[in-house]
């Protein structure tokens, strides 16, 4: 596990943001093609691959086990992989990092697999909690052993061959269905998972992609998800389109920094992933999708957005697991439109890189805005699109998101914000700042 020193920061106005940015690859879809290529016989190729730190806790482990994951000289990434039932044993514990996404899909992956592997992670991600996935994952007949609670250092061992299961999510997580499917893929038969809130499918397109027999039903406003093992991956070719939870970033600088007018390039806009941008619109804003089209079964979109006059809003609960990761940038939003916002039903948010209604509350109390915490939401007084007082340092909490809210609230406050750590960054999203700052140059 390594330890980088903080990279404290401050952001201050840098005038208005204008013209055309790409953001890295989707951080979901990357851990997705890597896995998958990594587990399909022959040679993938990945375009557009996530370089950020997560995905690379992600790689890492993949090479772990027997993949062969290289740069190509024009940036791709060529993956060959070992076949479904042919991972191999790692020769140590596998770091993952920051990286929830990583550590419960490998837990799902590894569950059917006839090895034993030990996952650890940083001090962020070992207080977040396992059980979720240890739980579905016994009743295939895998062995595990966890800190205190169902934490990181936790061993996984794999059971082969593992007995399929139907399973009903208890929290709308698509790590947790993720880590289900991808259990099933060297499981005899069929696994069935069943979730009463859908949540992003990724997992299920890109299993198709790679030629995997996986039907979804829908019913009582859920997806029935059923996927039969044991499961051939063919190699493929995939195109990774750019990260909305990245642009989300860019998208709220446009809307809130006087004179802004932004292309935002080549970004996923999969309904299950696409509900801040409904939501900006709900609220007045000028953001639309232009030249939507689509990459290798994932829609994608240009999105252009306007400085805009904003309006508070309530968030509609249709619209929470579309948006999940982009509450902390839409709080920072919300304290730019006229009146009070308010969101609930956000209870997951208090077990992601850090407790982002808490680290939000106080973030936003530090640079003036008043927010209320409640047990699973946060109302945000908006101040109608002027300048926040600003000022004061946050504290990141080994969480990218909070880093990157407040860097971008920084850009329209009377006085710079502080960031104590602008390190995590690197999980999503390493060129942030010099992003930003080709926009407003
Ligand atoms: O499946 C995924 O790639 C992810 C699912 C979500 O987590 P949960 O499954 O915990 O909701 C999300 O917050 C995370 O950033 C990525
Ligand atoms: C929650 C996140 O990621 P993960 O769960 O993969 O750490 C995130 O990127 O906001």
């Amino acid at each position: 596990m390594h330890h980088e020193d903080p990279q404290p920061m401050e952001f201050g106005p840098l005038g208005p943001l204008k013209g055309a940015a790409t953001v890295p690859g989707d951080k979901s879809i990357s851990h997705r093609a890597l896995m998958f290529s990594a587990l399909a016989r022959g040679r993938s190729r990945i375009e557009g691959l996530s370089g950020g730190g997560d995905v690379m806790s992600t790689a890492a482990a993949m090479r772990a086990m027997g993949a062969t994951i290289e740069r190509a000289a024009d940036g791709a990434w060529e993956v060959d992989g070992v076949g479904t039932g042919c991972l191999l044993q790692p020769a140590n514990a596998l770091d993952m990092g920051n990286s929830g996404t990583s550590t419960r899909l490998l837990m799902g992956l590894v569950a059917s697999h006839p090895i034993t592997v030990t996952f650890v992670g940083d001090a962020s991600l070992s207080k977040r909690p396992m059980n979720r996935v240890i739980e579905p994952l016994s009743r295939i007949g895998a062995e595990f052993t966890a800190a205190p609670g169902g934490r990181l250092p936790l061993t996984v061992r794999g059971i082969c061959p593992a007995t399929p299961a139907s399973h009903v999510l208890k929290v709308a997580s698509a790590q947790v269905k993720s880590a289900l499917l991808l259990a099933g893929l060297n499981t005899p038969g069929e696994t069935r998972v069943f979730e009463p809130i859908p949540t992003r499918d990724h997992s299920e397109r890109m299993l198709r992609h790679f030629g995997v027999d996986v039907r979804v039903g829908e019913h009582d406003g859920g997806r029935d998800i059923r996927l039969m093992g044991e499961a051939e991956l063919q190699a493929r070719a995939v195109k990774v389109p750019g990260d909305p939870s990245s642009a989300a970033f860019l998208a709220a600088a446009a809307l809130i920094v006087p004179g802004s007018d932004v292309l935002i390039q080549g970004v996923s806009i999969n309904p299950l992933r696409a509900g801040l941008f409904e939501l900006l619109q709900l609220m007045g804003g000028d953001l639309v999708f232009e030249n939507a089209r689509d990459a290798d079964g994932e829609p994608v979109a240009d999105i252009r957005v306007r400085h805009s006059k904003l309006r508070a809003v309530t968030v509609p609960d249709r619209l929470v697991p579309s948006m999940i990761d982009e509450f902390p940038i839409w709080f920072v939003t919300a304290a730019f439109a006229d009146g009070t916002s308010r969101a609930e039903g956000l209870g997951e948010l208090r077990v992601k890189e850090s407790d982002r209604i808490a680290a939000m509350a106080a973030g936003l109390a530090a640079i003036g805005v008043r927010a209320e915490e409640s047990p699973e939401g946060l109302a945000i007084e908006g101040n109608g699109g002027t300048p926040v007082r600003g000022g004061g340092t946050i504290a990141s909490q080994l969480d990218h998101r909070i880093a990157m809210s407040f860097a971008i609230a920084g850009l329209h406050a009377d006085q710079p914000i502080g960031i104590d750590d602008m390190a995590p960054v690197a999980t999503s999203f390493p060129p942030f700042r010099e992003t930003i700052e080709s926009l407003a140059a």
